[in-house]
């Protein structure tokens, strides 16, 4: 298969910026006489100046996008900034065929005082369009944005939202070669974000894109590679995007403490445990598809019929991906001011890689009338050879070829 062409080249990129103002705008004059003399000393750092960008690389195609994640500060933004051309690379090469169509910055790129029909007029003509060029488009934008009803009131007025649909309106219907869109797409609400990721498939076959983002379900729904950056450097570069994510997990790791969220004083969670599992600092480690027993031992301080007892499951995004509901329990009569021991069999954890907390909900019936909630009560490591980061790995085989 022919490869497409290439869109975007970056070569050795870097950006250094200074951590005092001062000393910024002093090195700023040095400069701007050595500049002219030619600085050799580009590639160095002065006091108290740092990296923000360190030697990046890559190539992007038609057709392909590259994800950019990386802690807050490691230079995402900055090297987007590049790319767009609003700031200069101390060293290195940027090299971009084709109309940019770019989402950086919250309003960034509209004038404030200005309507949104009226900026969409600049910013067409910026991406070099006629004025019958966008007179052609401008419906059709300021329908997708759905701001129609405010599309002549000026832009400083918009909310937050508004501001990301008319600058992804403007950015995707523009028909770029390349689109860059920075994390400021999550501002948008949920119908947006839906339709933003409907118009990205529709003009990703024609576009090279670079998206940042620290939603790692919209990196993995949208990018064929990454690039991991901390402070600046490449931390890992590859189409391996399951392997990028894992590792941007494995950069927040946090010490795993249960806190008890809600309680009404009638009962109290002694201990939990996961039974003859191997535990480290607080985290069980078990494999892909094990079966677990799991204790409780519960403190009755007032209850006079058993409580039922649930969990749920939650990810390292705190997002809820599993509820276990043991079903077969009884309300049997119990004693105040004893200890109950309760054992559960989880069965085929098919969780994927990662670590999970599990939450222990104690109610009078399922979900109803709380009487003691805690999170983190359990927290596991499913370890796995395959680089898989989605929650679930679904065991399959192939019945039948034709
Ligand atoms: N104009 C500037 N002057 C000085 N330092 C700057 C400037 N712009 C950015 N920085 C610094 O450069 C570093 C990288 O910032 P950048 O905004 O690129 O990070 P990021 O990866 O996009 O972070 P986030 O995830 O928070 O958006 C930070 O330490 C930031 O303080």
């Amino acid at each position: 298969m022919k490869e497409k062409e290439v869109l975007v080249k970056v070569e050795g990129l870097s950006k250094k910026f200074c951590k005092d103002l001062k000393t910024s705008l002093w090195y700023g004059v040095k400069d701007l006489f050595t500049n002219v003399r030619g600085n050799k000393n580009v590639r160095l750092l002065r006091d108290k100046e740092f990296w923000a960008v360190k030697d990046i690389n890559f190539e992007l195609r038609r057709g392909e996008c590259l994800g950019l994640i990386g802690h807050n500060g490691a230079g995402k933004s900055t090297l987007l900034k590049i790319l767009n051309g609003l700031i200069n690379p101390d060293a290195g090469k940027v090299t971009i065929k084709g109309r940019v169509g770019a989402l950086i910055e919250l309003g960034a790129g509209f004038n404030p005082i200005l309507s949104g029909r009226e900026n969409i007029y600049n910013n067409g003509a910026v991406l070099g369009f006629t004025k019958k060029e966008i007179d052609s488009k401008v419906e059709e934008i300021i329908d997708f944005s759905e701001i129609r009803e405010f599309i002549d009131m000026p832009v400083q007025n918009y909310s937050s939202g508004m501001k990301v649909r008319l600058g992804f309106a403007v950015a995707a219907q523009m028909e770029p070669d390349v689109l860059i869109i920075d994390e400021v797409l999550a501002v948008g609400d949920l119908g947006f974000v839906l339709k933003c990721f409907k118009t990205i498939d529709t003009i990703l076959p024609n576009t090279a894109m670079v998206f940042v983002s620290h939603s790692m379900p919209m990196i993995s729904r949208i990018c064929s590679q990454v690039i991991l950056m901390e402070h600046g450097k490449t931390q890992f570069q590859g189409k391996d995007v399951g392997k990028a994510i894992d590792l941007y997990y494995s950069l927040f790791l946090t010490n795993e403490t249960s806190n008890v969220v809600f309680t009404d004083n009638s009962i109290e969670l002694k201990e939990a445990s996961l039974e003859n599992i191997k535990c480290e600092n607080g985290i069980y480690k078990i494999n892909w598809g094990d079966s677990v027993n799991l204790k409780c031992t519960i403190k009755n301080y007032s209850l006079k019929k058993m409580p039922f007892i649930s969990f749920a499951i939650y990810d390292k995004e705190q997002r809820a991906v599993a509820e276990i509901i043991p079903i077969n329990q009884i309300p049997k009569d119990i004693i105040p001011n004893t200890e109950i021991d309760l054992h559960f069999e989880l069965k085929n954890l098919n969780l994927s890689k990662g670590v999970y907390n599990i939450t222990l909900n104690a109610s009078e019936t399922y979900a109803i009338s709380t009487y003691f909630k805690i999170h983190k009560a359990i927290t596991l490591k499913v370890e796995q050879d395959l680089q898989i980061w989605t929650p679930f790995l679904i065991d399959s085989e192939l019945k039948q070829t034709i």
